[in-house]
C-alpha cells in the first residue's frame, strides 16, 4: 500500500502503527459475535450449539420457554459462565478483556444492591468499577430517566422490587456503554415502568448502542427490537429481522355460497383453514400484498357473496407459538 502524504511526512510508519492506522479504518466491530457455544450442566445440555451476533444499533431480543437457554447463554457472553466450547467476541474483543467489559451495561435477572447505600452512591459505585469518569449532574440524569429522581438520596434497602429494577438499568446504563445486555428488564416494572423501559432502548438506539434483550414479553420485544432469536432447549429455533419472522400474512374471510371451484381458488392463494362460513388463508410472503383483489374477484366470478376480507398479519406471539410448538425435526413454520 502507498502511504499517504501525512505518513511520507512524517517518515516511514512502525509496524504496529501502520497496523493501528488500518485498524482505525475498519468498520466498528459487531457489538456481539459468538459461534458454537455450548454448555452442560451434569446430564442437562442448557446450550446447544448457539450462534449469532448482534450488530451497533441494533436491539437484539432472546425469546424462548423457561430453560430454554437465554441466561446462561447471557451469562456466557459476559464470561460469567464459561462455556464447554465455543466463541464470543464482545466489541470486537474477547469476553473476557476487561477492556471489553467496561464498555457494556448489564441488568441482571436477579439483582440486588448493596442496601446500606443510596441510589447515588451505587450508580457512583459502579461508574468507578467500570473505570470512567461519569459528571455528576449525567448521574442525576440516569437516575431521572429511570423515574428515581426523587429517590435518588434513599436508601436501596428501603426500595421496592420495581425501584430496585429501575436501579439496574440505571446502573446498565450509566457508564456510557457501548453495549446493552438486559436479563428481564420489566419483570418487577407497572405498565408506566415498562412504558419507560421502551423509551430508554429507542433512546439507546438512536444513539447507536446495541441492545441484547431477555424478556418473556413479547409485546414489548415485538415493539423495540429488531431481530430476534428464538430459543428451545437450547438450541436456536429461528431467527431473523421481525419483518422476516413475521413476514408471513393471513387473509381472514367470512364468504357463503363457497362452491368446490370457490374452494379450490381458495386453496391455490394459500394453506387454507375453514370454520363454518370464515374462511383463513395463509398468503406466502412475497404475494401477500397482489392477491386479494384478484382473489376476491375471482370469488364473485365464482358466484361466492363475500361478506369480510380482512387481511392479519401474523403477530410476533403467534409465530413464537407455532414455532415451539412444531414437532421436533418438522420444518419450524
Ligand atoms: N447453575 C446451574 N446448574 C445446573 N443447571 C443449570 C444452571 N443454570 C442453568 N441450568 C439449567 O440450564 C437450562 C437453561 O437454563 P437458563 O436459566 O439458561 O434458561 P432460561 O431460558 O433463562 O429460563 P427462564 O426463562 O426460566 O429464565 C435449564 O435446564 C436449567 O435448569
Amino acid at each position: 500500500m502507498t502511504p499517504g502524504p501525512a505518513a511520507r511526512e512524517a517518515g516511514p510508519a512502525s509496524g504496529t502503527e501502520a497496523a493501528a492506522r488500518l485498524l482505525a479504518d475498519l468498520p466498528p466491530a459487531q457489538a456481539v459475535w459468538c459461534s458454537g457455544l455450548r454448555k452442560r450442566y451434569r446430564r442437562q445440555t442448557a446450550v446447544d450449539d448457539v450462534s449469532f451476533s448482534v450488530g451497533r444499533g441494533e436491539v437484539m431480543g432472546l425469546l424462548g420457554p423457561n430453560g430454554a437457554g437465554k441466561t446462561t447463554i447471557i451469562k456466557i457472553l459476559l464470561g460469567l459462565v464459561r462455556p464447554d466450547a465455543g466463541d464470543v467476541l464482545l466489541l470486537g474483543r474477547p469476553a473476557r478483556d476487561p477492556r471489553a467489559r467496561a464498555r457494556v451495561g448489564y441488568l441482571p435477572e436477579l439483582f440486588r444492591y448493596q442496601p446500606w447505600l443510596t441510589a447515588t452512591e451505587v450508580l457512583g459505585l459502579h461508574v468507578r468499577l467500570a473505570g470512567v469518569t461519569v459528571p455528576d449532574g449525567e448521574q442525576r440524569e440516569c437516575l431521572a430517566a429511570v423515574g428515581l429522581a426523587d429517590r435518588a438520596g434513599d436508601r436501596v434497602g428501603g426500595f421496592s422490587k420495581g425501584m430496585q429494577q429501575r436501579l439496574g438499568l440505571a446502573v446498565a446504563l450509566v457508564a456510557r456503554p457501548e453495549l446493552v445486555v438486559l436479563d428481564e428488564p420489566t419483570s418487577a416494572l407497572d405498565p408506566l415502568g415498562r412504558a419507560d423501559v421502551r423509551d430508554l432502548l429507542l433512546a439507546l438506539k438512536a444513539r447507536q448502542v446495541a441492545v441484547l434483550i431477555n424478556s418473556h414479553l413479547i409485546g414489548e420485544v415485538e415493539r423495540v427490537c429488531d431481530r430476534v432469536v428464538i430459543l428451545d432447549k437450547g438450541q436456536v429455533a429461528a431467527s431473523g429481522t421481525l419483518a422476516e419472522l413475521l413476514g408471513r400474512r393471513e387473509l381472514r374471510l367470512r364468504l357463503d355460497g363457497v362452491n368446490a371451484d370457490a374452494e379450490a381458488r381458495l386453496a391455490a392463494a394459500g394453506r387454507l383453514t375453514r370454520d363454518e362460513d370464515s374462511f383463513t388463508v395463509a398468503l406466502p410472503a412475497e404475494q401477500a400484498n397482489t392477491v386479494v383483489p384478484d382473489l376476491v374477484a375471482d370469488l364473485v366470478g365464482l358466484g361466492v357473496r363475500v361478506h369480510a376480507v380482512e387481511p392479519v398479519r401474523i403477530s410476533l406471539e403467534e409465530r413464537l407459538l407455532s414455532i415451539l410448538r412444531a414437532d421436533p425435526g418438522e420444518d419450524r413454520p
